[in-house]
């Protein structure tokens, strides 16, 4: 898919890729061609594995994994009645501060004649190990009492009234789980319902679920993401600037590689929860070309989002944000000092908010040069928005939809061959203001 800069949507077979570099060396296939419906299916599953970033400034990657271990084996015998437990957790071998564990799914699972029905985002969520939280039920059965077990439901367009007891629309099964509390605590108290609504018991995807497991030492976080912090390479006692911040992933990583030493200016259009300790007395508008890094995580159209089953955006929301993000662009530059970094980064696969937005940047800031990446574990940029090849092989782009594989053989390839790309859709450009 090939969302132009002309407010305009072609759906085609995806750009061609430049190979990528620097890779793990696992015979990643690159500048293949993909068609719209497979990468849709692609993007409608999740990854086949779970990236954990580890708080490595505060104890060792080793420490951090068996500390892991154990407490997942821990919640697994709570859960299960076999004997031998086992939990594969294994370091990324190129991020010092990566760990992964592998999902199992899609798993054969009965569906049940009880069902609730979740809205997308829970559904998506569902989808990678967690359990329902009751904000996100919309419909359940008439008299659903806690410890019933029920069917879970992602209603993938947004069309079930709230508080339904069925639903026949466009919707997708997710799995199995025990109903934690009664309907009318969820639908007819009159406050909004709290804590955990279905624990799921046979998710679709198995993986662990995350919920205050090691809080401070691990954090849940997709591997593109975690290659942005390392990208933007911020080191003790500068001052960085976060320009959308939340919840937060990407701040909390800024601040470890810092070791809580420096400044971190963390801004955002919505509050920040997540990060209440970074929150600084300082507020814009800052004086230009104060800070010594700038990310501009922005927000954009999210079609790199997996599981991601379907979109209910219009083509006039998508086209939305390549506007916005030059505005920010602006002030980001503005605000950077010289010699300073900026890194852009989003989580969407169109041409208008990755590549085009390098080439606008390159036009419209002669004093930003691209930069090289460490690491470089996606692939280059794609062809199509008039940079060269040596500007596209400067850009890392995660195109899950390249290397996927229909039959499900790739998911027997080893764990840390097949991390690298199979990942959401992604992309990052690195700059230096001269
Ligand atoms: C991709 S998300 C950021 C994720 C975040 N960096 C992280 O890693 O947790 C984009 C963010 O941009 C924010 N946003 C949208 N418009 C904005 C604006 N005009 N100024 C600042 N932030 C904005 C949204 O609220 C959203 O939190």
């Amino acid at each position: 898919m090939n969302v132009g800069g002309k407010g305009h949507i072609m759906i085609k077979e995806a750009g061609e890729c430049v190979p990528e570099q620097g890779g793990v060396g696992c015979g990643r296939s690159s500048g293949g061609r993909v068609s719209f419906p497979e990468a849709a299916q692609c993007l409608s599953h999740p990854p086949s594995y779970t990236c954990v970033r580890a708080s490595t400034h505060l104890a060792p990657l080793e420490e951090i994994q068996h500390k892991l271990e154990e407490e997942l084996k821990k919640q697994q015998m709570c859960n299960s009645s076999a004997e031998e437990i086992s939990v594969q957790i294994l370091p990324h071998p190129r991020i010092p501060d990566v760990l992964l564990l592998p999902v199992d799914g899609p798993r054969p699972v009965k569906q049940l004649s009880s069902e609730v029905v979740v809205g997308a985002q829970c559904g998506s969520a569902v989808l990678r190990g967690a359990h329902v939280f009751a904000p996100g039920i919309v419909a359940s059965p008439k008299y659903m009492k806690a410890g019933d077990v029920v069917s879970v439901f992602s209603d993938l367009e947004g069309r079930c009234t709230r508080g339904a007891t069925s639903f026949e629309g466009k919707r997708v099964f997710v799995g199995n789980g025990v109903a934690q509390m009664d309907r009318s605590r969820i639908f007819c108290t009159g406050e909004p319902p709290k804590g955990i609504g279905v624990q799921m018991v046979e998710p679709l995807y198995q993986s662990p679920s995350f919920d205050g497991v090691l809080p401070s030492l691990a954090f849940l976080q997709n591997l593109p993401s975690v290659v942005v912090g390392h990208v933007l390479g911020p080191r003790p006692g500068e001052r960085i600037l976060d320009m959308c911040a939340a919840p937060g992933g990407k701040t909390c990583h800024i601040a470890a590689l810092m070791e809580d030493q420096g400044e971190v200016v963390a801004l955002d259009r919505i509050e920040i929860r997540s990060i209440g300790f970074f929150k600084t007395p300082k507020r814009p508008p800052f004086p230009p070309e104060s800070f010594d890094r700038v990310l501009l995580d922005a927000p954009c159209s999210g079609l790199g989002q997996r599981p991601n089953m379907g979109s209910t955006w219009s083509l006039k929301e998508i086209c939305s944000y390549q506007p916005l993000q030059r505005k920010l662009f602006h002030a980001a530059v503005r605000l950077l000092k010289k010699g300073g970094v900026l890194v852009y980064s989003t989580c969407t696969v169109t041409l208008a908010e990755n590549e085009e937005q390098v080439a606008w940047t390159l036009d419209t800031f002669p004093c930003l040069t691209l930069q090289p990446q460490e690491p470089h574990i996606g692939a280059g940029g794609m062809l199509g928005a008039g940079l060269s090849p040596e500007q596209l092989r400067l850009l890392q782009r995660f195109s899950p939809e390249l290397s996927w594989d229909q039959t499900g053989t790739d998911r027997a390839a080893p764990l840390p061959c097949r991390a690298d790309r199979d990942t959401i859709g992604f992309f990052i450009a690195k700059f230096l203001k001269n």
